[in-house]
């Protein structure tokens, strides 16, 4: 193990952190959300670039530490809010996750400044404990005892990466992949990922957070249900798809409740955090929607199972809207929905030059490093893509995007990389 200190600069941080709140959405673990690479690709392209740039910085300074060269097979924001923790694991814990040989944690912000709680320990070894500072990584095998303490206040943001020596599972081909628009097979996560203790399925939480919700037998469901989750096909009636803002506003009780006050909505204040959404997207609406107010069905959109609604909703939307729709991302949404096109910032290509997406060491196939003319195609025709099918989405665009409450969090840089 090993613990490397000034990998990212103050601002490279800072930066990350605001990707990571523009961009992060659950699914990770209970008061945790994340955005993972192909998430930044989906939802904003160009913030790429200042993920690019500290993954690669981390993955030469973990190299370095570790004296190998290595593959990152996994790239992903967190945030974690109170609440949340991990118990005492390994990073290979599942068997599909056996091609993961190294760990690298990236602190973005300031144990006991910016949040409380959230040490990291080791079980056996030395350091037996590390705490955030940002800029600083820990990096150790993913074989490695470790946890992660509660968070008491506050959020703490990392930037954890997962490495492999298999070319096969290396992350950066398939990252080309969705930036040039090629189809990619997503393999599918067992059910029991979606699913926390208490019944809720995260899946439908995703669905609520777009302002979507899933009704069967006139009622719109929370949690999983075995009966809807089986997906057989004779499941009658089927599920159907419908905008349902009233559960939007369910999806923000729920984090509340879990996250406790650190939900932090527009404006940063908990209690405030549906003011917008209730004076736009149906203020009549009761907390607690029942099938009825169902609104509008989504014509013709009908399903076997949640996985598959899920999937096709996802597809339908060509994964691009789904992970901007957390709440507190209206700036990103409009920015992708509304607002004007953003210009690729000239001095960001100079910096890209250094910043190869593809790696071509002893095991991965020989490719040439991408250059920042190829990215920026890439990017063009990512932008000009989602685009084209945000037109032809209105159908299903939610309809608090239309609210027009857009709001920024004061420490943010600005929206483009300057
Ligand atoms: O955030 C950390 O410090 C470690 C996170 C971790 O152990 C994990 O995601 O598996
Ligand atoms: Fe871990």
């Amino acid at each position: 193990m090993a613990v490397i200190d000034g990998v990212l600069s103050q601002d490279q941080c800072r930066r990350l952190v605001w990707v990571a709140r523009c961009l992060s959405v659950v699914g990770y673990r209970a008061c945790v959300c994340s955005a993972t690479i192909f998430d930044v690709v989906a939802a904003c392209p160009e913030l790429l670039l200042d993920v690019v740039a500290a993954r690669q910085a981390v993955r030469e300074a973990v190299e370095k530490a570790l004296d190998r060269p290595l593959l990152v097979e996994f790239t992903g924001l967190v945030s974690w809010r109170p609440g949340s923790e991990i118990k005492w694991h390994h990073d290979a814990n599942r068997p599909y996750l056996q091609q993961r040989a190294f760990s690298a944690v990236s602190y973005l912000n300031s144990s006991g400044h910016d949040f409380q709680g959230g040490t990291f320990r080791f079980q056996t070894g030395q350091p037996n404990q590390v705490h955030a500072v940002p800029g600083r990584v820990v990096a150790y095998s993913a074989q490695a005892v470790h946890c992660v303490e509660p968070i008491t206040a506050g959020e703490r943001f990392t930037l954890t990466l997962w490495f492999t020596e298999a070319p096969a599972h290396c992350e950066d081909a398939k990252v080309l992949a969705r930036l040039t628009g090629s189809p990619q097979s997503q393999p599918g996560l067992p059910v029991s990922m979606w699913r926390l203790p208490d019944g809720t399925d995260l899946r439908l939480c995703r669905l609520a957070m777009a302002g979507f919700a899933l009704v069967w037998q006139g009622r719109v469901l929370h949690g999983t249900e075995d009966c809807v989750e089986q997906g057989y096909s004779g499941l009658v009636p089927k599920l159907k798809l419908a905008v349902q803002p009233a559960v939007f506003r369910l999806w923000l009780c729920w984090q509340r409740a879990t996250a406790g006050s650190s939900y932090c909505g527009p404006g940063g204040d908990p209690d405030t955090a549906a003011a917008p959404l209730t004076a736009t997207a149906g203020a009549h609406e009761p907390l607690e929607p029942d099938g009825s107010l169902a609104a509008e069905i989504v014509k013709g959109a009908h399903f076997d199972g949640i996985q598959q609604a899920v999937l096709a909703l996802q597809q339908l939307m060509q994964d691009r809207c789904w992970p901007c729709c957390s709440t507190r991302e209206r700036v990103c949404e409009a920015h992708l929905f509304e607002g004007p096109t953003p210009q690729f910032p000239a001095p960001t290509c100079t910096w890209l030059r250094s910043c190869e997406l593809r790696r071509h060491n002893s095991g991965a196939p020989a490719q040439p490093p991408i250059t920042a003319d190829e990215l920026r195609v890439a990017v063009t025709a990512s932008q000009a893509a989602l685009a084209k099918k945000c037109a032809a989405l209105q159908v299903l665009k939610p309809r608090w995007l239309d609210a027009g409450a857009l709001f920024c969090d004061e420490s943010c840089p600005s929206m483009l990389p300057v």
